[in-house]
């Protein structure tokens, strides 16, 4: 669906990007991972035609970016993180009007539906809170029914409950078959919504798999497990491929004076600083 080779760009003098090369398969939600400034909003412009000054080549959806037409934007849908709304206009205008300009479009009263405007389709937008606009700018990317679909941080700035009904949207979207390329600091949305995530750093793209073999590349999870010996609670943790090695382990399972156990993976924030020597945050 894409495919970016040797994708070289800078704003300036300097180049900011060098020789960077990725692929990302239909129907997979691919994630840009990384801390603020590392390029990945630079990255998503490129990838939806918004810079087209880069060297190398990009392919979205089999088109060079840089050769694109009006076409293009059909089967596209972006939600950047910064609404761009008509405020005097309604909820159910400004998605009219953006229907307008495509060929195809969706039912609105099922959009607003499905993010909680449904109440609010006939409000002005400059009536709206921050979270209200975001979600109508990211219902705004789905009028045209893009097979693919750009998102910026489609959880920031949202309450848990309106984060996770968009998250379910997200994973409902991929489930109909779309690609979906979004960017976040989110380690916990990444690790959930991701097929595979790619770890950017100053420009560069430091690492790239899925969540899960990212996690587990780097050394085994460990247990902890706790028991009562002498009238007191003891605690011990181990790596869990050396638990067969652990005599007392054994014993307290034998006779059954285990208090609890648990295991522990990395989370895909710490293999990020291992990887990358930066924080996400
Ligand atoms: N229009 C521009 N002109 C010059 N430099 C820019 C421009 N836009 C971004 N940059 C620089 O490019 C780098 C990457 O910025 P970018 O917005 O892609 O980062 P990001 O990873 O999306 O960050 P954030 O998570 O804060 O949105 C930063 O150093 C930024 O200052």
């Amino acid at each position: 669906m894409i495919c970016v080779k040797n994708l070289r760009f800078g704003y300036i003098n300097r180049l900011f990007i060098e020789n960077m090369s990725f692929d990302v398969k239909k129907g997979e939600i691919f994630g840009f991972l990384g801390p603020s400034g590392a390029g990945k909003s630079t990255l998503q412009k490129i990838l939806t035609g918004l810079l087209m000054n880069y060297q190398g080549s990009v392919k979205v959806n089999g088109i060079e970016v840089k050769n694109r037409n009006k076409s293009f934007y059909e089967d596209i849908g972006v939600d950047f993180e910064f609404p761009s709304l008509y405020e005097k206009l309604t909820a159910r205008e400004n998605l009219a009007f953006f229907a307008s300009l495509y060929k195809k479009s969706l039912d609105a009263d099922e959009l607003l539906k499905s993010v909680g405007l449904q109440q609010d389709a006939d409000k002005r937008v400059s009536d709206f809170s921050k979270g209200m606009k975001s979600r109508l700018n990211f219902i705004k990317a789905l009028i045209h029914d893009p097979k693919l679909l750009f998102l910026d941080e489609p959880t920031s700035g949202l309450d848990p409950s309106n984060a996770r009904r968009m998250k379910d949207i997200i994973l409902k979207q991929k489930a109909l078959g779309k690609t979906i390329v979004l960017t976040t600091h989110n380690m916990y949305d990444a690790t959930e919504l991701c097929d595979r995530v790619a770890f950017i750093v100053d420009g560069s793209l430091r690492a790239l798999d899925t969540p899960h073999n990212l996690i587990m590349a780097k050394g085994a999870s460990t247990i902890r497990y706790t028991y009562l010996q002498d009238g007191k609670e003891k605690h011990r943790e181990m790596a869990i491929n050396r638990t067969g090695e652990d005599e007392l382990l054994q014993k307290l399972l034998k006779e059954n004076r285990l208090l609890s156990i648990h295991s522990s993976e990395p989370t895909l924030n710490e293999i990020f600083v291992e990887i990358t020597g930066r924080r996400l945050e």
